[in-house]
């Protein structure tokens, strides 16, 4: 069987420890419970906050957090989402804090009515003066329980209350430093678990590898298009893609943005050139996931651009972390590239991975009529180099 040179180093870098291992299964559980609305326990710095999706969170399982706690729970959410809840701003007490806390008025509690307060394309249940509901004293572990709901691509609003700091009977208990960690973590545990030659229209001559983190979560994949190694062995850069994953785009054809032609643009332009790395990365959405990518099209549609959608939610303008890419570049042993793309923040987040980038190569597709506002947004608001 003919081996692939780049084939050969495609493993591991190193071997997680047991500590890392244990770590990531636990966030990775985490999200799991939160995704189908069980309660979480977060503990760190000797505190403990028994947490809930509002997104998913049942009825019991209110009822247990509510059993656990001294205080009444409240809701946590980004604080661009609690402003509009209160139709008021909501000042942050230290500049990095990302997340408030808003009191429960008891008519407010129910499932049905904590899912409608998370979802910003849902009408607010709230009269102009905000219903009754007010801002509470924040948490602990606040912070970590926004960034877990946002690994497990839900809304980020929470119910939580501080609980004792002990395990609680039937609750996942799982460290604050963890998650926060967790997307470096995953990324450096990354290995390639399965490759084969796949033939594509554009680029005949492609090997799909595919590579797994530790916690198991969705694989990323890498096209080998043609012989990047031939390229590197001759002191050339081959030409490489960071594609972040786009259903709606990639698959079915949609004009809303300008994935589709560039991702069959970069693997026909590295065909053409008999060489090239396509890194499909599992970063639906710029990292928010399908489902609140759908509602951030709903917000666009309402007049929204492409990034306050995001805001909206609750998410940042971009949650991808590029490290992924690095880590992949490296396992695959291409230190050098020329790379394929607009977007400013590639170029850096490679950089700080120890990747040369001989050249940036554009990478730009004319709109469609449908995607010119999108276009026009990446350009004036997240610095692309058309
Ligand atoms: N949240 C959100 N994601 C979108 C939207 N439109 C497209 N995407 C996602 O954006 C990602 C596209 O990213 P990339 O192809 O890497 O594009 P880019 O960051 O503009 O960078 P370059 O194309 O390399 O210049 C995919 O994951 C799409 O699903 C949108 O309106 N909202
Ligand atoms: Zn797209």
């Amino acid at each position: 069987m003919k081996r692939n040179a780049i084939q050969a180093s495609a493993n591991q870098l190193s071997v997680p420890s047991v500590a890392e291992t244990l770590a990531l299964r636990a966030v990775h559980r985490a999200i799991s419970d939160l995704r189908r609305g069980t309660p979480v326990l977060l503990r760190g710095e000797g505190q403990a906050l028994a947490i809930a999706a509002a997104e998913t969170v049942s009825a019991a399982a209110l009822a247990e957090i509510v059993g656990l706690s001294a205080t009444a729970p409240v809701l946590l959410m980004a604080p661009v989402r609690a402003a509009a809840v209160l139709q008021r701003p909501v000042p942050l007490s230290a500049p990095d804090e990302g997340v408030a806390a808003l009191r429960l008025p008891a008519g407010l509690t129910s499932p049905e009515s904590l899912r409608r307060l998370a979802d910003p394309t849902e009408e607010l249940l709230l009269g102009p003066d905000g219903g009754g509901m007010e801002r509470a004293a924040l948490p602990p572990l606040a912070t970590a329980a926004l960034a877990l709901a946002k690994l497990g691509r839900l809304l980020p609003a929470l119910v939580a209350a501080p609980v004792p700091d002990r395990d609680a009977p039937g609750l996942l208990s799982v460290s604050a430093a963890d998650i926060l960690a967790y997307p470096e973590s995953a990324a450096t545990t990354l290995r390639a678990v399965g490759e084969a030659r796949v033939p594509l229209e554009d680029a005949p001559e492609t090997r799909i590898i595919a590579f797994r983190a530790a916690d198991g979560g969705i694989e990323h994949l890498a096209m080998l298009v043609g012989d990047p190694a031939g390229v590197l062995a001759g002191g050339g850069a081959p030409l490489a893609r960071l594609h972040s994953e786009c259903f709606t785009g990639d698959l079915l054809g949609s004009l809303r943005c300008d994935c589709g032609p560039q991702l069959r643009g970069a693997l026909r332009r590295m065909a053409e050139e008999g060489a090239g790395v396509l890194l499909y990365l599992a970063q639906e959405g710029r990292g928010i996931g399908l489902v609140n990518k759908l509602r951030a099209y709903a917000l666009q549609d309402e007049g929204l651009d492409t990034l306050d959608a995001n805001r909206a939610l609750g998410y940042g303008a971009d949650e991808r972390n590029f490290l992924v890419a690095g880590t992949m570049l490296q396992l695959l042993g291409i230190p050098r590239i020329r790379l394929l793309t607009n977007n400013p923040d590639k170029l850096a987040a490679l950089s700080a991975c120890g990747i040369e980038i001989a050249s940036r190569e554009q990478h730009a597709f004319a709109g469609n009529g449908v995607n010119d506002r999108y276009l026009a947004t990446k350009a004036e608001r997240f610095g692309h180099l058309f």
